[in-house]
């Protein structure tokens, strides 16, 4: 299977402060796969790092085998690598539709002027992504608040719209930041089968920053585990699960269970449940 990342012995220093030390993972084409790691761990510096809004001090990215650790952020969307933010950085006053609309700026071929010169050839554009973006509300379930003030909805609701908005991309890699940050058990349940399904009916490969672990293990096809900015597993979530470092990096102690899923009888494991 093709890669469609590779982070190659990535560091990266702050003054002082390593907040990456020769980190190096490969995703793959196609993979739902996670970061995770106790507060301060670097999960956020590495996905910076892909983005481009970070660069390394040394180490290497590469996008399905293409060397982008010099590439700006602008350069990297048109290559198909989109991103939400553990933040919520959405256009506040503008309506839930403006939004999503937002996200398909690099993709206009019309700006203002070439528009008003081949008027037939800008509408036409227009309506091509005004359809691309119906079809992202009807996906994310969202047609009951697109005319909505941005600003206006639930946390839940807001998070929601910005994956609109970085879906509306159309990224082949999509990095979600926390994504179910601040969420209650319904709107991660939701956001999970959201994100299963844009991984495989969209067939996006996607990176994912997590803390709820139930939600990690149940979903990921692999995970990368970061301690003090380096890495100390990687493998499928049982293989991570079982992992001794990473017990001890998350409870200070080996022998005790680090997640169990399943534990809880009104709460089945995410993946049967978005099944
Ligand atoms: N812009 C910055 N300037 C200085 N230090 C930074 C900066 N960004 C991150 N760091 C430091 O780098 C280390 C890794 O931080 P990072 O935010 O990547 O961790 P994280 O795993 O995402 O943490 P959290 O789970 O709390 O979001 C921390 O020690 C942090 O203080």
């Amino acid at each position: 299977m093709e890669h469609a990342l590779e982070v190659r012995n990535v560091s990266l220093r702050f003054g002082g402060v390593r907040a990456l030390s020769e980190v190096s993972f490969a995703v793959n084409d196609g993979e739902l796969f996670s970061i995770i790691g106790p507060n301060g761990a670097g999960k956020t510096s590495i996905v910076n790092c892909i983005s481009g809004r970070y660069r390394p001090t040394e180490g290497h990215l590469f996008y399905h085998g293409r060397d982008i650790t010099a590439l700006k952020p602008n350069a990297r969307a048109p290559l198909g690598i989109g991103r939400t933010f553990q933040n919520l950085a959405l256009f506040h006053h503008m309506s839930v539709l403006d939004n999503i609309m937002v996200g398909r700026h690099h993709l206009l071929k019309n700006n203002f002027f070439t528009g008003a010169l081949y008027w037939l050839g800008a509408r036409r554009e227009e309506l091509e992504h005004r359809h691309k973006v119906e079809e992202i509300i009807d996906f994310l379930d969202l047609q009951s608040v697109r005319k909505a003030t941005a600003g206006t909805l639930s946390y839940g609701l807001r998070k929601r719209v910005e994956l609109a908005r970085a879906m509306a991309l159309e990224p082949k890699l999509i990095l979600l930041d926390e994504p179910m940050a601040g969420m209650n058990f319904e709107e991660k349940e939701d956001m999970a089968r959201y994100i299963v399904d844009l991984n495989e009916e969209f067939g996006m490969t996607v990176v994912m920053i997590e803390h709820d672990m139930g939600v990690v293990m149940d979903i990921s096809n692999r995970v990368v585990v970061l301690d003090f900015g380096r890495k100390i597993a990687e493998g499928d979530p049982a293989e991570v699960l079982a992992d001794p470092h990473v017990k001890r990096a998350y409870l200070g102690e080996e022998d005790e269970v680090l997640v169990d899923p399943d534990d809880a009888p009104d709460h089945p494991p995410i993946a049967e449940r978005v099944a």
